[in-house]
């Protein structure tokens, strides 16, 4: 049964609004057979009988209702269907055989739809890179590896993309879902991240770190002594929670000069790296399911604070913690001109002194850029030091090996060993590049897109189109590492050897995103280990 009453207003020749209501369409079919809108006062009468219902509606959107309702037969649930039904064969078609990239190899149901990629993050947990590397065995070294995304495995093509000639953007789809897309690390636009990534790379210098090696020690020494404490005391040390406690307190002093002291907390705040590490999960469902991380982000923090458990909370109370000291730390930057103080070294200051325009300035980018930049800092070195703390603690040659090239430069160094001494020595730094080469921080691809097409063999890559490689697969190719999996310092001893294997080994990334902190990291790596190797023995 038709039950609505549909009211239309006719602007009069004379000043004033009448309303005229129609009747039911049922009862006024036109010899069309389509229902139509009869008037019950006739379109002479406008002006003799305006009706007391009083609910104006503009000629356009009265049209526009008329529309709706002539088109009510269309939405059918068989038109629907139907309309669904050709809509995704149109599609199907279209990316299978239209598709600037129909022609790539790999699978069709990657070629079909990003559910295919969503299969093995979500379901499979974060297996698409390990799928991606079974695809490449059976298409080829180029494949398509979602409707849009192309995916290479040639080390020979690493220097193609990544490169600082040219204009290189990260591809949005895989860093949106970060949820911060102002931050130098997931921002995608070239010319926006160049503009960021400037005002903050001054203070990761290799010569500004090399002055902040004081902040470095201070910490190696910090932890050396609970070692000791907790050897004395018989208690069992997790060396894996202490060395992330370790890389948050720099990280965090360095960035935003505040002191956390995670090294002073009896669990070394194991509750935050394991929520650090749970991230991932958050983000590749955000990935695919895009209301997912926003929809979470939106639940107040006081409510998940009464139901999560210890670690979510230790991670919200620090980004609580986080989120107020950047304000002031900013408040203070702006009130007193950064510019004539330079002993102030924060992003904070590092970005109100740079040439960004104020709307780069404001408080929810600042803060963004800093919980990305603490965020990229953490767990990225801390797993790097754990996989060579293991791998050395159980392999007594190596131990012995580093352990006397260490003792050896002590005897003719200062104490503490300086960097640059440390830097210098060939068996320590092999441990450490074999340990970056296995933990390269990003277990996924790297996507870039840019304006020119790109060649590949007889491959043509269009424009735009986003194409990666992962770091990953190429460190572990046993055409250019034998023996891939084993860890092994010697196959970086050969300097001839070793600058072969230059434009491929590249746990930082290499061009425009380069990592901001890589000098950093290795300052982190070289104090820590050296003193951690000469000094300890760890039972695993
Ligand atoms: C062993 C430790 C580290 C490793 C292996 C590592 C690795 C990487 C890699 C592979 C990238 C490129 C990411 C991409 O292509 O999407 C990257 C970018 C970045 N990293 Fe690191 N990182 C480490 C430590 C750090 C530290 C200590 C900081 C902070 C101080 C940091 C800050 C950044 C930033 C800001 C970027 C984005 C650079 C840009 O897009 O311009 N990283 N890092």
């Amino acid at each position: 049964m038709w039950c609505c009453w549909l009211v239309r207003c006719t602007i009069s020749q004379t000043p004033g609004v009448y309303l005229h209501t129609y009747l039911p369409t049922q009862q006024a079919e036109s010899h069309e057979g389509r229902p139509s809108l009869k008037s019950t006062g006739g379109a002479n009468d406008q002006r003799s009988t305006p009706l007391p219902i009083c609910i104006l509606l503009p000629p356009a959107l009265t049209r526009a209702m008329e529309y709706i309702y002539s088109l009510r037969s269309l939405f059918g649930w068989r038109n629907l269907a139907g309309a669904a039904v050709t809509y995704y064969a149109t599609l199907a078609f279209y990316r299978l055989f239209l598709h600037p990239l129909a022609r790539f190899p790999g699978p069709k149901l990657a070629a079909l739809s990003r559910w295919y990629e969503a299969y093995y993050d979500v379901v499979q947990n974060g297996q698409y890179t390990k799928k991606i590397a079974e695809l490449h065995k059976q298409y080829g070294p180029i494949i398509r590896i979602s409707p849009f995304e192309l995916h290479v495995i040639d080390p020979a093509f690493y220097d193609k993309i990544y490169r600082m000639d040219g204009r290189w953007g990260k591809y949005g789809f895989m860093y949106d879902a970060f949820g911060a897309k102002s931050s130098t690390v997931f921002g995608s636009d070239h010319d926006a991240h160049k503009a960021h990534r400037a005002a903050i790379a001054p203070l990761f210098s290799k010569a500004k770190v090399a002055s902040r090696q004081d902040l470095i020690r201070k910490n190696v020494d910090k932890l050396s002594r609970r070692i000791d404490a907790l050897a004395a005391s018989g208690t069992t040390l997790n060396l894996g929670a202490a060395v992330s406690a370790f890389t948050r307190d720099i990280a965090n002093e360095y960035i935003t000069g505040k002191q956390y002291n995670e090294l002073d907390r009896e669990d070394f705040g194991i509750g935050l790296s394991i929520s650090s590490q749970g991230a991932g999960v958050f983000w590749r469902t955000t990935k695919h399911i895009r209301w997912f991380g926003p929809t979470l982000r939106s639940i107040p923090i006081d409510w998940v604070m009464k139901t999560a458990d210890e670690g979510t909370q230790q991670f919200l109370r620090y980004l609580q913690q986080s989120e107020a000291d950047t304000k002031e730390t900013l408040a203070a930057a702006r009130a007193s001109d950064p510019n004539d103080d330079k002993s102030q070294t924060t992003v904070v200051h590092e970005i109100v002194r740079s040439k960004l325009p104020p709307s780069e300035k404001t408080f929810e980018r600042v803060f963004e850029e800093i919980a990305t930049l603490t965020g990229a800092a953490f767990e990225t070195t801390a797993s790097a030091l754990r996989l060579i703390l293991f791998h050395v603690y159980s392999d007594p040659e190596i131990l012995q090996r580093v352990r006397a090239e260490i003792v050896a430069a002590a005897a003719t160094s200062p104490d503490p060993i300086p960097l640059t001494t440390l830097e210098k020595l060939p068996y320590l730094t092999a441990v450490l590049m074999e340990g970056l080469r296995l933990s390269p921080a990003i277990g996924t691809r790297s996507a870039r897109l840019t304006n020119k097409d790109l060649v590949y063999g007889d491959w043509r890559i269009p424009a735009g189109t986003p194409v990666g490689m992962t770091t990953l697969l190429m460190h572990t190719d046993e055409k250019l590492y034998p023996e891939p999996l084993r860890f092994n310092p010697d196959r970086w001893m050969d300097p001839t050897d070793r600058k072969a294997l230059d434009k491929v080994y590249a746990p930082f990334s290499k061009g425009t995103r380069t990592c901001v902190g890589m000098h950093l990291a290795w300052a982190e790596l070289y104090q820590l280990l050296s003193t951690l190797f000469r000094r300890f023995d760890f039972e695993i």
